[in-house]
Protein backbone atom coordinates (compact mmCIF):
# COMPACT_ATOMS: atom_id res chain seq x y z
CA UNK A 1 0.00 0.00 0.00
CA UNK A 2 1.58 3.50 -0.85
CA UNK A 3 0.86 6.00 1.61
CA UNK A 4 0.69 9.73 0.91
CA UNK A 5 -0.05 13.29 3.30
CA UNK A 6 -3.95 13.19 2.38
CA UNK A 7 -4.51 9.33 3.25
CA UNK A 8 -1.84 9.63 6.13
CA UNK A 9 -3.61 12.77 7.44
CA UNK A 10 -6.99 10.55 8.12
CA UNK A 11 -5.44 8.55 9.78
CA UNK A 12 -4.98 11.18 12.80
CA UNK A 13 -7.75 11.40 15.39
CA UNK A 14 -9.23 15.01 15.88
CA UNK A 15 -8.35 16.35 18.99
CA UNK A 16 -11.14 16.48 21.62
CA UNK A 17 -12.62 19.42 21.58
CA UNK A 18 -10.64 21.37 25.09
CA UNK A 19 -12.56 22.27 28.18
CA UNK A 20 -10.49 25.06 28.91
CA UNK A 21 -11.62 28.59 27.11
CA UNK A 22 -10.85 32.02 27.71
CA UNK A 23 -13.95 34.31 27.32
CA UNK A 24 -14.51 37.99 27.00
CA UNK A 25 -17.35 39.97 26.51
CA UNK A 26 -18.52 42.19 24.45
CA UNK A 27 -21.58 44.86 23.77
CA UNK A 28 -22.53 47.80 21.73
CA UNK A 29 -21.55 48.89 18.18
CA UNK A 30 -18.56 50.69 19.36
CA UNK A 31 -14.77 50.55 18.67
CA UNK A 32 -14.60 47.66 22.12
CA UNK A 33 -14.32 45.15 19.34
CA UNK A 34 -10.36 46.16 18.75
CA UNK A 35 -9.91 45.50 21.85
CA UNK A 36 -11.30 42.03 21.36
CA UNK A 37 -9.31 41.39 18.66
CA UNK A 38 -6.10 42.98 20.13
CA UNK A 39 -6.60 39.96 22.68
CA UNK A 40 -7.10 37.17 20.45
CA UNK A 41 -4.24 37.99 19.07
CA UNK A 42 -2.25 38.87 22.31
CA UNK A 43 -3.39 35.00 23.10
CA UNK A 44 -1.71 34.06 19.87
CA UNK A 45 1.27 35.40 20.06
CA UNK A 46 1.42 33.81 23.92
CA UNK A 47 0.78 30.50 22.17
CA UNK A 48 -2.07 30.42 24.34
CA UNK A 49 -3.59 26.69 24.28
CA UNK A 50 -6.97 27.44 24.34
CA UNK A 51 -9.56 29.21 22.35
CA UNK A 52 -11.20 32.66 22.74
CA UNK A 53 -14.92 32.67 23.64
CA UNK A 54 -16.74 35.87 22.92
CA UNK A 55 -19.75 36.41 24.88
CA UNK A 56 -21.92 39.10 22.58
CA UNK A 57 -25.29 41.09 23.70
CA UNK A 58 -27.42 41.21 20.80
CA UNK A 59 -26.36 44.40 20.19
CA UNK A 60 -23.20 43.64 18.89
CA UNK A 61 -23.42 43.58 14.67
CA UNK A 62 -22.87 41.50 12.17
CA UNK A 63 -19.62 42.99 10.75
CA UNK A 64 -17.95 42.81 14.36
CA UNK A 65 -19.40 39.09 15.00
CA UNK A 66 -17.62 38.00 11.45
CA UNK A 67 -14.69 40.02 12.38
CA UNK A 68 -14.13 38.16 15.46
CA UNK A 69 -14.81 34.76 13.98
CA UNK A 70 -12.41 36.00 10.95
CA UNK A 71 -9.96 35.67 14.16
CA UNK A 72 -10.63 32.59 15.46
CA UNK A 73 -13.11 33.60 18.24
CA UNK A 74 -16.19 31.58 19.36
CA UNK A 75 -18.82 34.13 19.21
CA UNK A 76 -21.63 33.04 21.26
CA UNK A 77 -24.86 35.17 21.83
CA UNK A 78 -26.26 35.88 25.53
CA UNK A 79 -29.38 37.78 26.84
CA UNK A 80 -28.59 41.00 28.72
CA UNK A 81 -29.02 40.66 32.75
CA UNK A 82 -30.14 43.89 34.18
CA UNK A 83 -30.06 44.44 38.05
CA UNK A 84 -33.96 45.35 39.63
CA UNK A 85 -34.44 49.47 39.19
CA UNK A 86 -33.58 52.18 41.46
CA UNK A 87 -31.54 55.30 41.28
CA UNK A 88 -27.95 54.71 41.50
CA UNK A 89 -24.94 56.39 40.09
CA UNK A 90 -22.90 53.70 38.74
CA UNK A 91 -19.33 54.96 38.46
CA UNK A 92 -19.66 54.74 34.76
CA UNK A 93 -23.08 54.85 33.05
CA UNK A 94 -21.94 51.93 30.85
CA UNK A 95 -21.17 49.40 33.92
CA UNK A 96 -24.83 48.44 33.98
CA UNK A 97 -24.46 46.25 31.09
CA UNK A 98 -21.95 44.09 33.11
CA UNK A 99 -24.06 42.49 34.77
CA UNK A 100 -24.51 40.34 31.55
CA UNK A 101 -21.46 38.78 32.71
CA UNK A 102 -23.57 36.59 34.86
CA UNK A 103 -24.43 34.29 32.02
CA UNK A 104 -20.79 33.25 31.62
CA UNK A 105 -21.74 30.83 34.51
CA UNK A 106 -24.00 29.17 31.67
CA UNK A 107 -20.91 28.48 29.39
CA UNK A 108 -21.48 24.74 30.58
CA UNK A 109 -19.41 23.18 27.91
CA UNK A 110 -16.59 24.25 29.62
CA UNK A 111 -15.08 22.77 33.08
CA UNK A 112 -12.90 26.08 33.19
CA UNK A 113 -12.88 29.27 31.71
CA UNK A 114 -10.61 32.48 33.07
CA UNK A 115 -12.56 35.69 32.04
CA UNK A 116 -10.74 38.81 30.50
CA UNK A 117 -12.01 42.13 29.91
CA UNK A 118 -11.94 43.37 25.95
CA UNK A 119 -9.75 46.17 27.54
CA UNK A 120 -6.89 43.70 28.75
CA UNK A 121 -3.68 42.63 27.15
CA UNK A 122 -1.73 39.43 27.59
CA UNK A 123 1.60 39.56 26.66
CA UNK A 124 3.05 36.25 28.38
CA UNK A 125 0.97 32.18 28.35
CA UNK A 126 -1.03 32.53 31.57
CA UNK A 127 -2.88 29.11 30.57
CA UNK A 128 -1.16 27.40 33.88
CA UNK A 129 -3.77 29.04 36.32
CA UNK A 130 -6.13 26.43 34.46
CA UNK A 131 -4.23 23.84 36.63
CA UNK A 132 -5.15 26.42 40.27
CA UNK A 133 -7.08 23.70 42.80
CA UNK A 134 -10.84 23.75 41.82
CA UNK A 135 -13.56 25.44 44.25
CA UNK A 136 -12.35 28.54 44.67
CA UNK A 137 -12.53 32.10 42.56
CA UNK A 138 -9.39 33.73 41.68
CA UNK A 139 -8.42 37.21 40.94
CA UNK A 140 -6.35 40.24 41.39
CA UNK A 141 -7.06 42.85 43.90
CA UNK A 142 -7.63 46.22 43.21
CA UNK A 143 -6.90 49.45 43.88
CA UNK A 144 -8.53 51.91 45.74
CA UNK A 145 -6.86 55.17 45.22
CA UNK A 146 -8.22 56.49 41.89
CA UNK A 147 -10.92 58.97 41.76
CA UNK A 148 -13.63 56.61 40.71
CA UNK A 149 -13.54 55.64 43.76
CA UNK A 150 -14.19 58.57 45.67
CA UNK A 151 -17.36 57.76 46.59
CA UNK A 152 -16.40 54.96 48.94
CA UNK A 153 -15.23 55.12 52.44
CA UNK A 154 -11.59 53.45 51.64
CA UNK A 155 -10.88 56.23 49.47
CA UNK A 156 -12.19 59.26 51.70
CA UNK A 157 -9.91 57.15 54.65
CA UNK A 158 -6.91 56.86 52.29
CA UNK A 159 -6.62 53.22 53.24
CA UNK A 160 -6.00 50.52 49.65
CA UNK A 161 -5.36 47.28 50.36
CA UNK A 162 -2.44 47.33 48.13
CA UNK A 163 -0.74 49.14 50.88
CA UNK A 164 -2.17 48.30 53.76
CA UNK A 165 0.15 49.26 56.25
CA UNK A 166 0.48 52.51 54.91
CA UNK A 167 -2.72 53.95 56.32
CA UNK A 168 -4.25 51.86 58.48
CA UNK A 169 -7.80 51.09 58.97
CA UNK A 170 -9.07 52.67 61.85
CA UNK A 171 -11.04 51.34 64.27
CA UNK A 172 -14.01 53.83 64.39
CA UNK A 173 -14.72 53.18 60.40
CA UNK A 174 -16.34 49.94 61.39
CA UNK A 175 -14.70 46.43 60.04
CA UNK A 176 -12.20 46.21 57.64
CA UNK A 177 -13.28 45.42 54.57
CA UNK A 178 -12.91 42.10 52.93
CA UNK A 179 -10.60 41.68 49.75
CA UNK A 180 -12.28 43.01 46.98
CA UNK A 181 -10.85 42.13 43.62
CA UNK A 182 -10.91 43.72 39.81
CA UNK A 183 -13.68 41.89 38.23
CA UNK A 184 -11.62 42.51 34.87
CA UNK A 185 -9.56 39.20 34.77
CA UNK A 186 -10.94 36.07 37.21
CA UNK A 187 -10.55 32.32 36.68
CA UNK A 188 -13.85 30.06 37.87
CA UNK A 189 -16.14 27.54 36.88
CA UNK A 190 -18.94 27.21 35.17
CA UNK A 191 -22.09 25.83 37.10
CA UNK A 192 -25.86 25.54 36.52
CA UNK A 193 -26.42 25.83 40.20
CA UNK A 194 -24.19 29.00 40.59
CA UNK A 195 -25.31 30.59 37.92
CA UNK A 196 -29.14 30.24 38.77
CA UNK A 197 -28.27 31.38 42.05
CA UNK A 198 -26.28 34.20 41.14
CA UNK A 199 -29.69 35.48 38.92
CA UNK A 200 -31.67 34.74 42.01
CA UNK A 201 -29.42 37.07 44.39
CA UNK A 202 -29.05 39.16 41.80
CA UNK A 203 -32.98 40.27 41.28
CA UNK A 204 -32.66 41.17 45.19
CA UNK A 205 -29.66 42.91 45.10
CA UNK A 206 -29.88 46.84 44.75
CA UNK A 207 -27.30 48.24 42.19
CA UNK A 208 -24.30 49.67 43.14
CA UNK A 209 -21.67 51.58 41.16
CA UNK A 210 -18.79 48.55 40.53
CA UNK A 211 -22.35 47.29 38.86
CA UNK A 212 -21.40 43.03 39.19
CA UNK A 213 -17.66 44.02 40.54
CA UNK A 214 -19.28 44.68 43.52
CA UNK A 215 -22.06 42.09 43.31
CA UNK A 216 -19.40 39.12 42.58
CA UNK A 217 -16.93 40.46 45.10
CA UNK A 218 -19.83 40.30 47.81
CA UNK A 219 -21.25 37.00 46.09
CA UNK A 220 -17.17 34.91 46.21
CA UNK A 221 -16.14 36.84 48.97
CA UNK A 222 -15.77 33.37 51.27
CA UNK A 223 -13.82 31.08 48.17
CA UNK A 224 -11.80 34.24 46.79
CA UNK A 225 -8.41 34.11 46.20
CA UNK A 226 -5.86 36.46 45.47
CA UNK A 227 -3.52 35.65 42.38
CA UNK A 228 0.01 38.25 41.90
CA UNK A 229 -0.69 41.19 40.31
CA UNK A 230 0.93 40.11 37.34
CA UNK A 231 -2.30 38.09 36.06
CA UNK A 232 -4.24 41.52 36.31
CA UNK A 233 -2.13 44.81 35.55
CA UNK A 234 -3.88 47.79 36.67
CA UNK A 235 -2.18 50.41 35.37
CA UNK A 236 -3.00 52.63 38.36
CA UNK A 237 -0.59 50.70 39.77
CA UNK A 238 2.29 52.53 38.08
CA UNK A 239 1.79 56.21 39.68
CA UNK A 240 -0.11 54.60 42.94
CA UNK A 241 1.84 51.92 44.08
CA UNK A 242 5.01 52.25 42.47
CA UNK A 243 7.26 50.07 44.95
CA UNK A 244 5.10 47.26 44.34
CA UNK A 245 5.47 47.05 40.44
CA UNK A 246 7.91 45.23 39.17
CA UNK A 247 7.03 45.79 35.05
CA UNK A 248 8.73 43.42 33.62
CA UNK A 249 7.53 40.48 35.42
CA UNK A 250 4.11 41.88 34.29
CA UNK A 251 1.94 39.30 32.41
CA UNK A 252 -1.09 40.67 31.17
CA UNK A 253 -2.16 44.20 31.00
CA UNK A 254 -5.36 45.77 31.56
CA UNK A 255 -5.96 49.18 30.10
CA UNK A 256 -8.70 50.38 32.72
CA UNK A 257 -6.95 53.68 33.45
CA UNK A 258 -9.33 56.88 32.28
CA UNK A 259 -7.67 57.78 28.88
CA UNK A 260 -5.53 54.75 28.51
CA UNK A 261 -7.63 52.34 25.78
CA UNK A 262 -4.79 51.66 23.30
CA UNK A 263 -7.43 52.02 20.84
CA UNK A 264 -8.60 56.04 22.27
CA UNK A 265 -5.38 56.82 23.49
CA UNK A 266 -4.36 60.33 22.94
CA UNK A 267 -2.06 61.30 26.01
CA UNK A 268 -4.02 63.88 27.21
CA UNK A 269 -5.41 62.67 30.08
CA UNK A 270 -4.25 63.15 33.27
CA UNK A 271 -0.99 60.63 33.79
CA UNK A 272 -1.31 59.53 30.20
CA UNK A 273 1.97 60.65 28.95
CA UNK A 274 3.89 58.93 31.22
CA UNK A 275 6.89 56.95 29.35
CA UNK A 276 6.00 53.52 30.40
CA UNK A 277 1.90 54.24 29.62
CA UNK A 278 3.13 55.06 26.21
CA UNK A 279 5.17 51.72 26.12
CA UNK A 280 2.67 49.75 27.25
CA UNK A 281 -0.06 51.29 24.53
CA UNK A 282 2.89 51.24 21.76
CA UNK A 283 3.13 47.25 22.84
CA UNK A 284 -0.64 46.83 22.34
CA UNK A 285 -0.64 48.33 18.96
CA UNK A 286 2.16 46.20 18.08
CA UNK A 287 0.23 42.84 18.67
CA UNK A 288 -2.87 44.19 17.39
CA UNK A 289 -1.37 45.27 14.07
CA UNK A 290 0.66 42.34 13.40
CA UNK A 291 -0.49 40.35 10.50
CA UNK A 292 1.48 37.53 11.42
CA UNK A 293 -0.80 36.83 14.09
CA UNK A 294 -4.25 36.98 12.36
CA UNK A 295 -5.86 33.73 12.91
CA UNK A 296 -5.97 32.85 8.86
CA UNK A 297 -2.33 33.14 8.45
CA UNK A 298 -1.33 31.24 11.66
CA UNK A 299 -3.48 28.34 10.21
CA UNK A 300 -2.23 28.60 6.60
CA UNK A 301 1.37 28.25 8.55
CA UNK A 302 0.54 25.31 10.91
CA UNK A 303 -1.12 23.80 8.22
CA UNK A 304 2.07 23.82 6.07
CA UNK A 305 4.33 22.75 9.00
CA UNK A 306 2.22 20.27 9.78
CA UNK A 307 2.43 18.71 5.97
CA UNK A 308 6.23 19.46 6.12
CA UNK A 309 6.33 17.07 9.47
CA UNK A 310 4.65 14.41 7.86
CA UNK A 311 6.37 14.48 4.47
CA UNK A 312 9.52 14.16 6.49
CA UNK A 313 8.39 11.06 8.39
CA UNK A 314 6.49 9.26 5.80
CA UNK A 315 9.56 10.16 3.52
CA UNK A 316 11.86 8.56 6.54
CA UNK A 317 9.18 5.56 6.71
CA UNK A 318 9.83 4.94 2.64
CA UNK A 319 13.85 5.24 3.19
CA UNK A 320 13.66 2.57 5.39
CA UNK A 321 12.01 0.63 3.13
CA UNK A 322 8.59 -0.08 5.47
CA UNK A 323 6.43 1.58 2.98
CA UNK A 324 6.42 3.25 -0.46
CA UNK A 325 6.43 6.93 -0.58
CA UNK A 326 4.50 8.89 -3.33
CA UNK A 327 5.56 12.41 -2.15
CA UNK A 328 2.30 15.17 -3.17
CA UNK A 329 2.63 17.37 -5.96
CA UNK A 330 3.36 20.68 -4.60
CA UNK A 331 0.33 22.93 -4.14
CA UNK A 332 2.09 26.27 -5.40
O1 LIG B 1 -19.30 49.71 25.29
C1 LIG B 1 -18.79 48.75 25.88
C2 LIG B 1 -18.37 48.80 27.22
C3 LIG B 1 -17.79 47.68 27.80
N1 LIG B 1 -17.65 46.54 27.11
C4 LIG B 1 -17.07 45.32 27.72
O2 LIG B 1 -17.15 45.43 29.12
C5 LIG B 1 -15.84 45.39 29.68
C6 LIG B 1 -15.79 46.27 30.94
O3 LIG B 1 -15.66 47.63 30.59
P1 LIG B 1 -14.28 48.42 30.78
O4 LIG B 1 -13.17 47.52 30.53
O5 LIG B 1 -14.36 49.68 30.00
O6 LIG B 1 -14.40 48.81 32.30
P2 LIG B 1 -13.31 48.85 33.48
O7 LIG B 1 -12.15 48.01 33.21
O8 LIG B 1 -13.13 50.26 33.87
O9 LIG B 1 -14.29 48.14 34.52
C7 LIG B 1 -14.11 47.35 35.61
O10 LIG B 1 -15.34 47.47 36.35
C8 LIG B 1 -16.46 47.04 35.65
C9 LIG B 1 -17.64 47.25 36.54
O11 LIG B 1 -18.80 46.93 35.87
C10 LIG B 1 -16.32 45.59 35.25
O12 LIG B 1 -16.30 44.77 36.39
C11 LIG B 1 -15.02 45.39 34.49
O13 LIG B 1 -14.83 44.03 34.17
C12 LIG B 1 -13.87 45.88 35.33
O14 LIG B 1 -12.65 45.69 34.68
C13 LIG B 1 -14.96 45.83 28.54
O15 LIG B 1 -13.60 45.48 28.71
C14 LIG B 1 -15.60 45.13 27.39
O16 LIG B 1 -15.25 43.77 27.39
C15 LIG B 1 -18.07 46.50 25.77
O17 LIG B 1 -17.93 45.49 25.13
N2 LIG B 1 -18.63 47.60 25.21
O1 LIG C 1 -13.20 48.16 38.02
C1 LIG C 1 -12.81 49.45 38.32
C2 LIG C 1 -12.27 50.15 37.09
O2 LIG C 1 -11.37 49.33 36.44
C3 LIG C 1 -11.63 51.46 37.41
O3 LIG C 1 -11.08 52.02 36.27
C4 LIG C 1 -10.58 51.33 38.49
O4 LIG C 1 -10.18 52.60 38.90
C5 LIG C 1 -11.13 50.59 39.68
O5 LIG C 1 -10.10 50.35 40.60
C6 LIG C 1 -11.78 49.32 39.37
O6 LIG C 1 -12.39 48.78 40.51
MN1 LIG D 1 -11.61 46.73 31.70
Amino acid sequence: MALNVAAATKLVKPENQPSRAYVTFLAGNGDYVKGVVGLAKGLRKAKSKYPLVVAVLPDVPEEHRKILVDQGCVVREIEPVYPPENQTQFAMAYYVINYSKLRIWEFLEYSKLIYLDGDIQVFDNIDHLFDLPNGFFYAVMDCFCEKTWSHTPQYQIGYCQQCPDRIQWPDHAGPKPSLYFNAGMFVYEPNLKTYRDLLEKLKITPPTSFAEQDFLNEYFKDIYKPIPNVYNFVLAMLWRHPENVELNKVKVVHYCAAGSKPWRYTGEEQNMDREDIKMLVKKWWDIYDDESLDYRNIVARDEAAKRANLERFLAALSEAGVVPYVPAPSAA
